[in-house]
């Protein structure tokens, strides 16, 4: 039974609460962001929910967004089977867990993230170096037709991405062809299509665990999930294997095995807990930042005033000698602007991760049992018409104030609060250098004859662009 006070919202129907009306309007709208638009805009900031066993509750707009991110009632991460069985059925990693043991790893996730120097790289140069790899890919396609080469460009950017992340973790860096890295590949790619931000089938339903678990897709979740464990154990096995405590650290691996060693057992470090941190990295830095790139260069196409503009700044202040680099950022405010918008549409889009409330709680007048997720509607902000305008115009100069670049209220595309992304350095240095890199040196068409790439997006976990070339020619 709804409890007394809880946020308006669809009828709970027995058993399956309002899954039902909820996925009906889904199917209308085509995404599970525009079927919460469609409900916040029919019963306002809070809308309640039932999913099968879970409670939920949609949460709308800056003002109930920032109040729930402020309070720590509102800092837990779901539990259940979706989210534990990713992490041996205990609650490990940093992306879904809570309490105190979240804390002491995130805040050692985030330092490692900020200061980030392994191996006497920093993430600056590692960076920089991988957008020059990815440039020179362009290149070598060109070589073979110099006029210019049609790319599809919706999954041009993971292998450079999923590179960034790896060096980081392990020091591993691919190239297209690797084994290893299609293997890798094709293991995210099925993980991605299985999840939403609503959770999955079992989760809500666990019964479906045990009387339908192929339909309900947990026994592919598992099967995915122990080939992951197996592929970044065995990497994290290399590493204890060669690690030398009085070397500098070659990487994060190297980092947090010295940590488990100093910490000593009982400590909330383990190995079991370095796997986790590794897939969650990978879960939330990997996709979001390609399809981040995937929409940037989409909108390029569409605009190629912006390209111009941006290529002109790149050539005042880069010239055509040298790969762009993080420190030419603070003198190219149209470029880091261009990358901030290209992030707006990816999370115009997509939601954040669920929260839970740990205790019976308020928000905004209603009653929040323990227990509730709270799913944060980030599209709701970052499209909201009265804080942008113009939410759905690619305008990269929105976020340009006396020539400088200058962040909104409004901008919750990292979230907010205690759970805020500890990537979004990382992120936005790839998108800003990725895209820097190839301005540079390639113009970007749509094809002849083919129409405008369409902006509608994907319905995933996080939205994707559909599949789009671009005809890429060396500028002259
Ligand atoms: C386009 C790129 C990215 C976007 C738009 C993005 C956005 C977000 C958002 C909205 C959240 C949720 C905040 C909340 O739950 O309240 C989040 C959390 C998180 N992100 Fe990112 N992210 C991006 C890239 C990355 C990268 C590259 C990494 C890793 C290197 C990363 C690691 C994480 C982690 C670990 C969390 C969970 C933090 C916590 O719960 O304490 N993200 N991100």
């Amino acid at each position: 039974r709804k409890p007394r006070g809880f946020p308006p919202g669809p009828a709970w129907l027995p058993i399956l609460g309002s899954a039902h009306e909820l996925a009906q309007l889904r199917r209308q709208t085509g995404f599970l962001y525009k079927a919460c638009g469609v409900l916040a805009e029919r019963y306002g900031a809070l809308v309640g929910l039932r999913v099968g066993k879970d409670r939920v509750v949609v949460v709308s707009g800056l003002e109930a967004i920032r109040e729930m991110c402020a309070r720590e009632e509102f800092d837990g991460r779901p539990r259940g089977p979706f989210y534990e069985t990713r992490t041996f059925n205990l609650r490990r990693g940093v992306l879904l867990t809570d309490s105190d043991f979240w804390v002491e790893q995130r805040r050692f996730v985030l330092r490692q993230l900020r200061e980030f120097g392994f191996g006497r790289r920093t993430m600056a140069e590692l960076v920089r170096d991988e957008a020059g790899e990815l440039a020179r890919s362009f290149a070598d396609k060109l070589r073979r037709s110099p006029d210019g080469v049609v790319v599809p460009m919706h999954d041009a950017f993971s292998l450079h991405t999923l590179n960034t992340l790896w060096t980081m973790l392990a020091g591993i860096r691919y190239t297209a062809e690797d084994k290893e890295l299609l293997k890798l590949q094709s293991l995210l790619n099925e993980l991605f299509t299985r999840v939403d931000m609503a959770g999955a089938l079992f989760s809500q339903f666990p019964i479906l665990q045990y009387v339908a678990p192929h339909l309900s897709g947990y026994t592919d979740f598992v099967d995915i999930h122990e080939r992951l464990w197996r592929f970044l154990g065995d990497e994290i096995d290399r590493h204890t294997e060669t690690f030398d405590p009085a070397a500098a650290p070659r990487d994060f691996m190297d980092v947090y095995i010295k940590m488990i060693r100093e910490a000593g057992p009982g400590s909330s470090f383990s190995e079991l807990q370095l796997l986790a941190i590794c897939l969650d990295l990978f879960m939330a830095g990997s996709e979001t930042t390609s399809k981040g790139l995937a929409f940037c260069f989409l909108y390029l196409l569409r605009h190629p005033e912006v390209q111009r503009r941006a290529q002109a700044e790149i050539d005042a202040v880069v010239g055509r000698e040298r790969t762009p680099d993080l420190a030419d950022r603070s003198n190219m405010p149209y470029m880091d602007a261009v990358a901030l918008e290209s992030l707006r549409m990816l999370m115009g889009r997509t939601f954040a991760i669920p929260h839970r409330a740990v205790r019976d709680s308020h928000l905004l007048g209603h009653f929040i049992p323990k227990e509730t997720t709270l799913i944060i509607n980030i599209p709701s902000v970052v499209m909201d018409k009265r804080a942008w305008g113009d939410p759905h115009s690619f305008r990269p100069e929105r976020f340009l104030r006396d020539g400088k670049v200058f962040i909104p209220d409004a901008y919750l595309t990292f979230g907010c609060g205690k759970h805020r992304c500890p990537g979004e350095t990382l992120a936005r240095s790839n998108v800003f250098l990725f895209t820097a890199a190839l301005l540079q040196r390639f113009n970007f068409r749509v094809p002849p004859g083919e129409p405008l790439p369409s902006t509608e997006g994907v319905d995933s976990v996080s939205a994707s662009t559909g599949p789009y070339s671009a005809l890429v020619t060396p500028r002259p």
